[in-house]
């Protein structure tokens, strides 16, 4: 059986959506902001099925120059790596994620349950093309990061402070090397031990927490 979770804005602003709901059977359920977000902790990943899509914005008018910090991932194949960034994004105060490419859908029930709720309050952007994306971070006046295990410049290096779109590859390829051309540096994040790389999110985690703490450092 399906069912329809629906906060009172995604209400307001899809009645359509949940009238053809009601009138298809599905049992339409009013719910909470907050209890949105703790969603993933009471069902399971197969039952959340189409409440996200509500919340995936157009790339036209997703960011405007009080944009501060923006995850773009280009071609993330594993829904938990999608929605473990999601969540780490929101945490940090991220204005925005932008999936590019082949990337999985962050209303697969695994990266809803990854994201724990993050996918219902963090405005999301899907797009195919990456060069798109990367126009609109910049046009919005964010300068364009690419996190890149194979980067000369170290993430110590680098100012993180002002506003910034991290961008972040495939598990298993990364970054093409057209994207890492297009971005304003590469970065890496140093391994000390024998780990070749990191795992995405991780890398993902490190990153947008040091522009989050960097942009956030008391003065004095
Ligand atoms: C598992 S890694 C991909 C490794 C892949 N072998 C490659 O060629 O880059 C997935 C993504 O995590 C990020 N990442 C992983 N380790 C990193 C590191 N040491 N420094 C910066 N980014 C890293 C990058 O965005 C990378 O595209």
């Amino acid at each position: 059986m399906h069912e329809l979770f629906v906060t009172e804005r995604a209400a307001q602003a899809h009645p359509d959506l949940v009238g053809s709901a009601r009138e298809a059977g599905v049992r339409v359920s009013p719910i909470t902001d907050r209890a949105a977000a703790g969603l993933s902790e009471t069902v399971t990943p197969q039952g959340i099925v189409a409440v996200c899509a509500l919340l995936d914005r157009p790339l036209d008018g997703l960011l405007d120059d009080t944009a501060r910090l923006v995850a773009v991932l280009d071609g993330v194949a594993d829904p938990g790596n999608a929605g473990t960034v999601i969540r780490v994004a929101d945490a940090a105060g991220a204005d925005a994620v932008i999936l590019t490419g082949d990337s999985v859908d962050p209303h697969n029930g695994k990266c809803v349950r990854a994201s724990a709720g993050s996918v219902f309050h963090l405005p999301l952007s899907r797009t195919r093309d990456i060069a798109a994306a990367l126009a609109a971070c910049r046009a919005a006046g964010l300068r364009l990061l690419a996190a890149h295990g194979y980067a000369e410049t170290e993430l110590g290096a680098v100012d993180a402070a002002g506003p910034t779109a991290w961008v972040f590859g495939n598990e298993a390829h990364g970054l093409a090397p057209g994207v890492l051309a297009a971005v304003d540096l590469p970065v890496r994040i140093p391994l000390y031990g024998a780990a070749e790389s990191l795992n995405l999110a991780t890398a993902a985690a490190v990153c947008l927490y040091t522009s989050a703490m960097a942009a956030r450092r008391p003065v004095g």
